[in-house]
């Protein structure tokens, strides 16, 4: 089922320590960026060594583990520091519908990582193609500064606002119909920019004020996301469930008073307990020790607070990060409750292809240990042209014109990125 269109011989892999390299995404050198970054630790990569494209199938992430496998057990390997992310490391993205045919791996040519005060970059190749393959003697130097995209100008993805909301009040009545308990609906909105928009620059501006979130880039899929999926570090697990969302305040006060009334709100709580009780039964058949908080805490952004549950485990047997996101994607903080019925609807309602948004992305190492986010607060890039998505969970008592200002607060994490 799958679709190689670049895969090496036998790869050659060098890790070398490194001096802290200070900002990582100031050492990209081309706008092809590869990253994922939080609170300035996490990994750069660029060049490409192997890239897998995937026709959609629940399969994906299997058939995704098994080429990442062929390729990276018979690797030449030299790596003195053996932490998550050191040696061969792929980037990934993967489509949101098991129907979407947009999954890519990449194995870069050259990372560039930091963890907890130790840096380090890999160099990835083939001799074989690529000859005598130099690694990185050092640190690569500080790249020029990206140029920012220029005057925009924006219209409506595939739906109007008003049709939006049309599409929400159509889920309300389906849900309390009993037809299904929570769907997420998500809409795009474009932007045209006067320059070719550099991943770099938006990568800067999103991971100088979302510092707390996961800054990504992968195959042009550009964002910060707050919500982890799943990181695995050898047998531990962890993921960061949301779902329930307000506005934050103008003064203090005020927003102390909307996180109260978020964290007390019947409506927020559903929505968010779907979502944990999913991962809770995805993570149970997999885990020893499995620590799922009772109640949500708050989480707050620049844009938004959410309510959150960060979620611990052990893992009972030798599984890779990419076996237990197949086990997990999508939750119901980005499709719904029962899932099947929740695709439906959004497949029905939305009338776009979400593509990558809402799929995970992130990285994955030899050992299987890795970090995968759920790719929101995000845009699709393509030349001068800017996608961007926000989604909201809808239960039984969602308002549509509530549901639309906070799809519009989600937009604004990807708008400041795009306009300074
Ligand atoms: C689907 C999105 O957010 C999800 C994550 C956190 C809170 C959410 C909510 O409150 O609706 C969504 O479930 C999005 O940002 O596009």
């Amino acid at each position: 089922m799958k679709l190689a269109v670049h895969a090496p011989g036998r790869l050659v892999v060098r890790t070398t320590p490194v001096a802290d390299p200070g900002d990582l995404l100031s050492r990209l050198p081309h706008p092809t960026a590869l990253a994922w970054v939080r609170h300035g630790d996490g990994l750069v990569g660029w060049g490409e060594t192997a890239r897998l494209e995937l026709p959609g199938g629940h399969d994906r992430f299997a058939a995704a583990d098994a080429w990442l496998r062929e390729m990276f057990d018979p690797a030449e390997v030299d790596d003195p520091l053996r932490l998550p992310g050191t040696g061969p490391v792929a980037f990934g993205s993967f489509g949101f519908d098991p129907k979407s045919a947009d999954s890519v791996l990449i194995v870069p040519r050259y990372v560039l990582g930091r963890r907890d005060g130790r840096a380090w970059v890999t160099t990835i190749g083939d001799p074989a193609e690529d000859g005598p393959f130099p690694p990185l003697a050092g640190l690569p130097p500080v790249a020029a500064a990206p140029a920012a995209p220029g005057r925009l100008t924006w219209s409506d993805g595939a739906r109007s606002a008003p049709s939006w909301e049309q599409a929400v009040a159509t889920a309300t009545s389906r849900i309390r119909s009993g037809h299904l308990g929570k769907v997420v609906l998500a809409r795009d909105l474009i932007a045209h920019a006067a320059r070719p928009i550099d991943a770099r620059a938006l990568l800067e501006r999103l991971a100088g004020r979302y510092p707390t979130c996961y800054t990504f880039a992968v195959a042009g899929l550009v964002g910060a996301t707050p919500e982890l999926l799943i990181r695995r570090s050898g047998d531990r697990v962890d993921s960061l469930v949301l779902a329930g969302t307000t506005a934050r305040g103008t003064a203090p006060a005020d927003d102390d008073a909307r996180a109260r009334t978020l964290f007390r709100s019947g409506k927020d709580r559903e929505e968010h307990s779907y979502a944990v009780d999913m991962v809770r039964d995805a993570l149970a058949p997999l885990c020893t020790d499995l620590d799922v908080p009772d109640e949500p805490e708050l989480l707050r952004l620049p844009n938004v607070t959410h309510l959150a549950s960060p979620v611990h485990g052990r893992l009972a047997a030798h599984r890779t990060v990419l076996d237990v996101l197949a086990a997990l994607h999508p939750t119901p903080a980005v499709a719904g409750t029962p899932t099947d019925r929740a695709l439906e609807l959004i497949r029905e309602l939305e009338g776009m292809d979400r593509g990558r948004y809402a799929g995970p992305v992130g990285w994955v190492d030899a050992r299987g240990d890795g970090e995968w986010g759920i790719a929101l607060r995000c845009a699709e890039l393509d030349g001068t042209r800017a996608r961007l998505f926000a989604g909201c969970g809808i239960v039984a008592d969602s308002d549509p014109a509530a549901e639309l200002a906070e799809a519009q607060n989600k937009f604004r994490a990807m708008q400041y990125a795009l306009e300074g």
